[in-house]
């Protein structure tokens, strides 16, 4: 097994400790996160794999505030976000503004354009709709589909939704981007184009990226690789394989 490069977090990106997350009591009781560790620095990409039922969906919620965790410690650049209770009070101003969420399907708003998808969560974090609107060309500029930015969502190929939204995940800067099964639907050219545009996103915005998978096509593709197993993480060196 190569060396692993932990690396270090002085400034930004997430870091966790020890968490465990424990679903009902007594007799019934299941421990889905025992001892999980991690570390994701901004401009990151990292693979977090795993069989069925080893912790995965319980890990990203917490990582993305949805359920709380039993035990442990989070922390988003230097601030505490969880120490074995929250240590923010407003957890949804948390999901919507330090943290992207990229799913398998792009969930885009059929009744909004493009642009309006992209701008939305700017716009209901308090900035202002020309700004909003601004912030989401630029983003969808960097990912080659601004030609685009007035149409119909339902007029866009997969592929252009899949990329819109990732320019939605992006729209509020957030720090962290939790993307859960990214590519499972498709081809490898495609899927393979999905993972240059998260690390070339990454690097550009400085976004620690954690992406959860099973796809053999692109685990080649991270430097980093957390393996989790009946809910404790391991953490190895990945083939890094190049994107471009
Ligand atoms: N709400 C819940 N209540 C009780 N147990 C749960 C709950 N959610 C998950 N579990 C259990 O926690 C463990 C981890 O589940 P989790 O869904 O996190 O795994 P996973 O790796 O995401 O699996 P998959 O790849 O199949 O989605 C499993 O034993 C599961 O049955």
């Amino acid at each position: 097994m190569k060396p692993i490069t932990t690396p270090h977090l002085a400034a930004g990106g997430i870091h966790i400790e020890g968490l465990r997350k424990v679903y009902g009591k007594g007799d019934s009781a299941v421990q889905a996160l025992k001892n999980v560790n991690m570390a994701v620095a901004p401009g990151e990409v990292v693979g977090l794999v795993g069989p069925s039922g080893s912790g995965k969906s319980t890990l990203l919620k917490c990582l993305g505030a949805i359920i709380e965790p039993t035990s442990g410690r989070m922390t988003l650049g230097n601030d505490v976000i969880y120490d074995n209770a929250w240590k923010v009070t407003d957890l949804r101003a948390l999901r919507r503004d330090r943290i992207g969420f990229i799913f398998q399907a792009p969930y885009l708003i059929p009744f909004l354009d493009v642009i309006d998808n992209v701008a939305l969560l700017p716009m209901l974090a308090g900035v202002t709709n020309a700004q909003s609107r601004e912030r989401a060309l630029e983003l969808l500029t960097a990912l080659d589909v601004q030609h685009r930015a007035k149409a119909e969502v339902s007029r866009l190929s997969g592929g252009e939704q899949q990329r819109v939204s990732i320019a939605r995940a992006l729209a509020n800067r957030p720090p962290v981007i939790l993307a859960d099964e990214p590519t499972a639907p498709l081809d490898s050219e495609r899927a393979l184009g999905v993972m240059r545009i998260l690390n070339q996103m990454a690097r550009q915005f400085q976004a620690a990226i954690i992406v959860v998978t099973h796809d053999e096509k692109i685990i080649p593709t991270f430097k980093r690789i957390y393996r989790i197993r009946d809910g404790q993480t391991v953490e190895e060196a990945g083939e890094g394989r190049a994107l471009d």
